[in-house]
């Protein structure tokens, strides 16, 4: 019997290996057979350029993500570029950048920070700017289960209608102390807005705070130039060494000293609210906030992880959303015809009733203004740099390993061969005419695709989606003489260079 069953091992042991060895080779030449295909590809066209310095001198005014899209009309939807040294391969098209977000995510997943963003975000402690990895997976989980995901939102709701409230009653405030003066529209917005992302981040919104390690008391106004304003203008901070890595033993000592004090002063602000917070735990004004969250759900993280996660939520709360706001107001005073049909859209829904977030599933107009604004003014006109870890392809060229990628979500939203008219502003586009259908909103891939879509796409749509709804229902907007040519942006962002200017007329009911 022993003698059988030893058998019958020894033979199954000999079929069993046979058969691993058989798919193990099969493993082996598919994947080298894949590997030859992918080297066996052209390479990715290359935008021509200077000796050494590539294709810099052409990057000079400060807004690529234009300049990549003009290129696009010559070069095609994929091509590369020289910055100094590194190369980058640009994607202009909606194929191209879902292939490299969505199918070729595994090959792609990781990001390129620039020197300034290396120092302002702690070597990648930010969900937005860590690689794809067991942090990014941690940090990402409790962003969503403690403030963007649907249920944490729902309980946040009082936040968003204290908004709005707060927004409309300054508004009406305006209008009457100053019947027919313009109304600086971001002044209000924006001071509101960061008063939401204080209460998520902290519980509670901050009127001033001692700063300890400053020596110093700031407003609110104060705090939001520290922890907003300052990061923006540092996060597009430019050190010739990011093109020229093989020189960075060369000090740079005014970008050194310019990026470290920012940085220093956000960490020292975020200290004193972070303190401020935790005095308070345990007394009657214990509300949830995203600091305790992220302190009792992720105790491995460092004090100064905790700090830039809790500041990653005010800084992303505080800006993309007031740039869509502030752009579809602006586009809505400029055409009065698509402000009238918005106003009966949202009057049929809601009668005499104030317009509230529930609705907004029943006002496919309004959608079609949320989405248009995202499609024309892109808040991230292009996606933090990419890095492919591996050789691998998009469009059909060869990617290899090494290759830095920017995804131009503007020039997407800008091409011809996709949209009708891009550089019009046109909500109709979205309507279901029998031409778009629901999911076509996501079209505009304004907030990104694949594993790495923006986690707070939810919060952006509801906040700005009942912002511009309840403005247009409670107001007449118009734009203020010589407005209309106010269209340029800041910087790297599509923000509207200078604050909307509008004058508003409260609606009779
Ligand atoms: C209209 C508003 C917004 C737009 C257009 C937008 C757009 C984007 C884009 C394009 C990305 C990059 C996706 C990628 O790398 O593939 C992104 C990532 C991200 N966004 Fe947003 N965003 C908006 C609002 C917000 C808000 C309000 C928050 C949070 C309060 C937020 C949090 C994030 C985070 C955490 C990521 C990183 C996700 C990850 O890497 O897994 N975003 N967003």
């Amino acid at each position: 019997m022993a003698f059988f069953s030893m058998i019958s091992i020894l033979l199954g042991f000999v079929i069993s290996s046979f058969i691993f060895i058989f798919f193990f080779k099969k493993l082996l030449s598919f994947s080298r057979k894949n590997m030859s295909e992918v080297s066996t590809l052209p390479s990715v066209p290359v935008v021509p350029g200077f000796p050494v310095i590539g294709n810099l001198l052409q990057l000079k005014e400060k807004k690529p993500h234009k300049t990549f899209t003009r290129w696009s009309e010559i070069y095609g939807p994929i091509y590369s570029i020289k910055m100094g040294s590194s190369s980058l391969i640009v994607l202009n098209s909606t194929e191209t950048a879902k292939e490299a977000m969505v199918t070729r995510f595994s090959s792609i997943s990781t990001r390129k920070l620039s020197n300034a963003l290396t120092v302002l975000t702690c070597d990648k402690s930010m969900v937005a700017t860590s690689d794809y990895d067991d942090f990014h997976k941690l940090v990402k989980r409790c962003l969503l289960n403690g403030l963007l995901g649907a249920n944490a939102q729902k309980r946040k709701r009082h936040y968003r209608d204290a908004l709005i409230e707060n927004v409309s009653s300054k508004l009406h405030a305006h209008a009457r102390d100053h019947p027919q003066e313009p109304v600086n529209f971001r002044a209000i917005f924006e001071h509101e807005l960061f008063g939401v992302a204080l209460k998520q981040a902290f519980g509670k919104d901050v009127e001033s705070i001692y700063v300890k390690e400053l020596g110093v008391t700031l407003s609110k106004d104060e705090i939001f130039k520290v922890l907003v304003h300052d990061m923006m203008e540092g996060a597009i901070d430019v050190d010739w060494r990011d093109f020229f890595p093989y020189l960075k033993w060369i000090p740079n000592k005014s970008f050194e000293a310019r990026i470290q004090q920012k940085h220093k002063r956000r960490l020292a602000v975020m200290n004193a609210l972070i303190q401020d917070r935790l005095k308070q735990n345990g007394s009657e004004s214990d509300d949830d906030c995203y600091l305790n969250f992220l302190m009792s759900e992720a105790k491995t993280l460092t004090k100064e992880q905790i700090a830039i996660l809790v500041w990653e939520t005010i800084i992303e709360t505080a800006d993309t959303t007031l740039v869509t706001t502030e752009w579809a107001i602006y586009e809505l005073a400029k055409h009065p015809s698509v402000q009238d049909r918005l106003c009966k859209e949202i009057q049929n829904v809601c009668g005499g009733e104030k317009f509230k977030e529930e609705q907004l599933s029943q006002v496919p107009y309004l959608n079609g203004v949320f989405h248009e604004t995202l499609r024309k003014y892109s808040p991230a006109p292009l996606v933090p740099i990419r890095y492919a870890h591996e050789d691998t392809q998009i469009g059909g060229y060869h990617v290899p390993a090494g290759s830095e990628i920017a995804i131009n979500i503007y020039g997407c939203n800008m091409d011809k061969k996709r949209w009708e008219r891009p550089e019009d502003w046109w909500p109709e586009r979205f309507l279901d005419d029998g031409k778009y259908e629901t999911s076509d909103l996501h079209k505009t891939m304004a907030f990104g695709a694949g594993k790495r879509v923006c986690a707070g796409a939810l919060q952006a749509s509801l906040m700005a989606g009942i912002a511009i709804g309840r403005l247009v229902q409670e107001f007449e907007w118009k734009l203020r003489d010589g407005e209309e040519e106010n269209v340029d942006t800041y910087g790297l962002t599509s923000q509207k260079l200078y604050p909307l200017m509008a004058i508003i007329n409260p609606r009779r009911s």
